[in-house]
């Protein structure tokens, strides 16, 4: 926790709110003294100038030790939610340069629970620590020795009370603690079906699975909220112990006190003190208990944070990056990658060269490995052997800002973000003109429907792009990619949710741009028809490439893309 506060901490505000702290101390532990004075000189004698005065002063020491109070809650809030706000922030700042590796192994749920729920753990102990964690152990100590100063015989009460109370808060802690540190976990759970169930909301009502995803919530759920109940049971169940030990306590002194003041070896006043001290003894103890319970609870979120921190990206860049070429030219070379944990490789001997006014296509069945390959040139994951050059360079010598901003790519699932049509167009290309936007969608055959739309590039996309269908979200897409101006194209499989006639549209419009002409056109696809056109076509099987060249050749001795072909005469779709 001390790491993750270092240098995050408004240390101004930490410094105030232990200042504040130190006064209210002080100022409490005054008022007992003052009462014992004034019960003993003032209302014993009956001296009322005394009483007056005392009295003064006492309420001028409550009034500070208020003052102290809201002051010291108000910085502590302060310097824990300055604190909650640097870590969410870097945090996200961490994370958006992972790789997908990094994605992949801790989870987006994870991630996200991990910012808000992780981080709100830490904010709660910091306020904590700084109103109780300091003052508790002060309060404790000085409250003992002005106790002692009372009464050496009464202290002597605290030998029975303190290791009952130690035993009854050590049990609970025993407890308590393993059950807090996995409420984080069962917390990620919640977040992770949550999750799935509102991204996969028409699937569920379209397969009748509300029932399923339903029952699946609510055995997470209850598994949390049993968590929660078993933790919070055992708390429960300490605090009536305790109110008991601090009642017996009291008991124990106004007896015993009782027995001092009749054989006038103590003063009223002194035993009224003594009481206050030995109640501040206890509470400061039974503070400093509670927090031993949220420490560890706050600790365990704070190693799942450090653990983000302490991530190194798979993905480094190189000391200096290489400047590209202007000549786009792409080259995979015997290149193999596995996913971290799979048996198999997902891509095997990949090998093909490219260059700029090229069109290369990749075909294969589901799984065959063609989103992996494309992934592998922006250095979503680095190759396990081979290497993969762009402008002759391996891709590794480039700062992975340079060799992306070389790319375009239009992922499988068409993303788009809230906001405008001119927002989302402009992604990669702030500077772009309208035209060059209309110039875009015209090309991505999606003029027609954006001139429709209300406002037009000032039309709305809402969460997710939600407002738009499959195949306008995914032309959208496309229309973003060709805005940026990019030396090398990638579609993953971005035409398979238009149908014949506007993919055929679209990548004849493509094959006629001038700025598209200069580049790279990789496209991942799963019909022939998208395909054909290529000037090289790789076919994938389960990872390996098992053939490259154009339609013609391939379809005289590829005996895979033979088998694609007639799958697909077969359904009707040439
Ligand atoms: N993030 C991942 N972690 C582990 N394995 C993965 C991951 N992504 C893909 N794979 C595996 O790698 C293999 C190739 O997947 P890939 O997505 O590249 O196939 P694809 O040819 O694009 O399939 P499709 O046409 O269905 O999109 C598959 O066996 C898949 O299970």
């Amino acid at each position: 926790m001390i790491k993750l506060a270092k240098g995050r901490m408004s240390m101004w505000m930490v410094w105030s709110s232990v200042i504040f702290m130190i006064i209210q101390v002080y100022t409490t532990l005054r008022l007992p003294d003052l009462t014992s004075n004034l019960i003993n000189n003032g209302v014993a004698k009956g001296d009322l100038p005394y009483i007056y005065h005392t009295g003064a002063w006492m309420a001028f020491y409550s009034l500070i030790s208020v003052l102290a109070g809201i002051a010291n809650v108000y910085t502590s809030s302060v310097a824990s939610q300055k604190l909650g706000t640097v870590l969410r922030r870097d945090i996200y700042d961490k994370v958006m340069n992972y790789s997908n590796e990094e994605f992949d192994r801790i989870g987006t749920s994870s991630l996200i629970t991990r910012t808000t729920n992780d981080v709100v753990q830490i904010q709660n102990v910091t306020m904590m620590f700084l109103r109780m964690m300091i003052m508790s152990p002060i309060m404790l100590v000085a409250a003992s020795i002005l106790a002692y100063d009372k009464s050496h015989q009464l202290t002597e009460i605290f030998l029975v009370a303190i290791p009952i109370l130690v035993l009854v808060i050590g049990v609970a802690m025993y407890f308590a603690v393993p059950l807090f540190k996995s409420m984080q976990i069962k917390t990620d759970r919640i977040n992770l079906i949550f999750r799935e169930g509102l991204n996969g909301v028409r699937v569920i009502r379209a397969f009748g699975r509300d029932k399923f995803e339903q029952d699946r919530f609510k055995t997470a759920n209850k598994d949390y909220t049993d968590n929660a109940i078993k933790v919070f049971s055992i708390m429960a169940a300490v605090f009536p112990l305790v109110t008991l030990v601090m009642s017996g306590t009291n008991v124990g002194i106004t007896w015993f006190g009782g027995q001092l003041i009749a054989g006038q070896a103590m003063q009223v006043g002194d035993l009224v003190a003594f009481m206050t001290y030995a109640m501040q003894v206890l509470m400061s103890f039974m503070m400093l208990a509670m927090i031993f319970v949220m420490v560890p609870r706050a600790q365990a979120s704070a190693d799942r944070i450090n653990q983000l921190f302490n991530e190194e990206s798979t993905i480094l860049d190189p000391s200096e990056s290489q400047a590209a070429g202007k000549q786009p030219e792409l080259s995979f070379k015997d290149v193999e990658f596995s996913y971290s944990g799979a048996e198999e490789p997902a891509l095997s001997k990949v090998h093909f060269s490219t260059h700029s006014g090229q069109t290369v296509a990749i075909i294969g069945g589901t799984g065959s490995g063609k989103t992996t390959l494309v992934s592998l040139i922006p250095r979503f994951y680095d190759v396990d052997q081979g290497e993969i050059t762009v402008n002759g360079q391996n891709i590794k010598n480039y700062s992975q800002h340079d060799l992306r901003d070389l790319i375009a790519l239009t992922p499988q699932k068409a993303i788009l973000f809230t906001g405008t049509v001119r927002d989302n167009l402009k992604y990669g290309n702030p500077k772009a003109s309208d035209d060059d936007l209309w110039h875009a969608l015209d090309i991505a055959q999606a003029s027609d429907f954006v001139h429709e739309l209300k406002g037009q590039l000032d039309g709305k996309v809402e969460q997710g792009g939600d407002n738009f269908s499959g195949g306008q979200k995914q032309r959208l897409a496309i229309a973003r990619s060709l805005v940026k101006k990019a030396a090398i194209y990638i579609f993953d499989d971005s035409f398979s949710a238009l149908d014949f006639k506007t993919d055929a549209k679209l990548r004849a419009a493509l094959k006629q741009d001038s700025e598209i002409k200069k580049a790279i056109v990789v496209i991942v696809a799963q019909r022939i028809a998208t395909v054909v056109d290529a000037d090289k076509i790789l076919v994938l099987e389960d990872g390996k490439m098992t053939g490259s060249g154009t339609h013609e050749e391939l379809k005289q001795s590829n005996k895979a893309y033979q088998e694609i072909i007639e799958s697909q005469i077969r359904k009707g779709d040439q």
